[in-house]
């Protein structure tokens, strides 16, 4: 298969272990091109470890993975096809707005026009046009988080992985956020997210995956997870997470209940 036909992101038992933590144990999964998956679990589950190995800025303990049809061993391979937002933006307070973003586009070698044309549509979009003349270390929090967003998917990566991308964002930014990323996928771009708002994943994900103890509890689309398997109920996407994870979190307690 031609890395233009890859599916986004595919996994194959991919690991991680930080001594005696197990923080990623044995994922197999595949991304469709051009899709919102959703990336759920409790605090812990391997989330982030997760988005960092396949942003590769850190090494699996076992298992490969491709990230656009390149694989993650290849970090100058990856790098230009994705774009990453993790919790805490990597930004520099001594710079304005602007700033940050026009150094963000020249790490990603973006040609000047272009860039600067994503760039003041961005600021435009995020309504923080009026303020990127201003430091960042006097931005808001949402602020701050409307910058770590648009540098994240100024170069337009095939896979834009996004940690909690309406954290601190009022509802007016929360909503350009979803907007930003439906219309992403439009345009051919996966994205992976990764967000404790359950109404934010049943509103955008094509595909949800539930992470817990650092295995792929519960795969499917929205609908199929919701609905019981038993009596074929509707039931909310957040009541289906709590279900799944007590269901798991009972199944390990059961084991080490059977070790005793
Ligand atoms: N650098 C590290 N050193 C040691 N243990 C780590 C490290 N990073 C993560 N872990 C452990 O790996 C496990 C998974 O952590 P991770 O941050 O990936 O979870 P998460 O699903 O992103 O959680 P949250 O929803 O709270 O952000 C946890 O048990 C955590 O303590």
């Amino acid at each position: 298969m031609s890395a233009a036909d890859a599916p986004a992101i595919e996994t194959e038992g991919l690991t991680k272990r930080y001594g005696e933590t197990v923080a990623v144990s044995d994922l197999t999964m595949a991304v469709e091109r051009g899709t919102v998956y959703g990336f759920l679990g409790p605090n812990g589950a391997g989330k982030t470890t997760t988005m960092r190995m396949l942003t590769t800025l850190t090494k699996p303990t076992a298992g490969t993975a491709r990230v656009a049809g390149h694989s993650i061993a290849d970090r100058e391979s990856v790098t230009p096809h994705i774009g990453y937002l993790p919790e805490e933006p990597p930004i520099y307070d001594e710079l304005t707005g602007r700033e940050q973003l026009e150094y963000a586009a020249g790490l990603r070698d973006m040609p000047a026009d272009t860039a600067d044309e994503r760039i003041a549509s961005l600021l435009e979009r995020f309504d923080l046009r009026a303020d990127a003349n201003k430091r960042i270390e006097d931005y808001s929090k949402g602020m701050r988080q409307k910058v770590g967003v648009i540098q994240a998917v100024l170069h337009e990566p095939a896979v834009a992985f996004l940690d909690e991308p309406t954290s601190g964002l009022d509802p007016r930014a929360a909503r350009t956020m979803r907007d930003t990323i439906a219309d992403l996928a439009d345009r051919e771009m996966t994205v992976f997210l990764s967000t404790h708002i359950l109404p934010v994943v049943d509103e955008l994900a094509d595909e949800i995956g539930v992470l817990h103890g650092g295995e792929l509890v519960a795969e499917g689309d929205p609908e199929r997870l919701k609905s019981r398997a038993e009596t074929g109920d509707a039931r909310s996407l957040e009541d289906a997470f709590l279900e799944i994870t007590r269901e798991h979190g009972e199944g390990e307690l059961g084991q080490e209940r059977a070790a005793e």
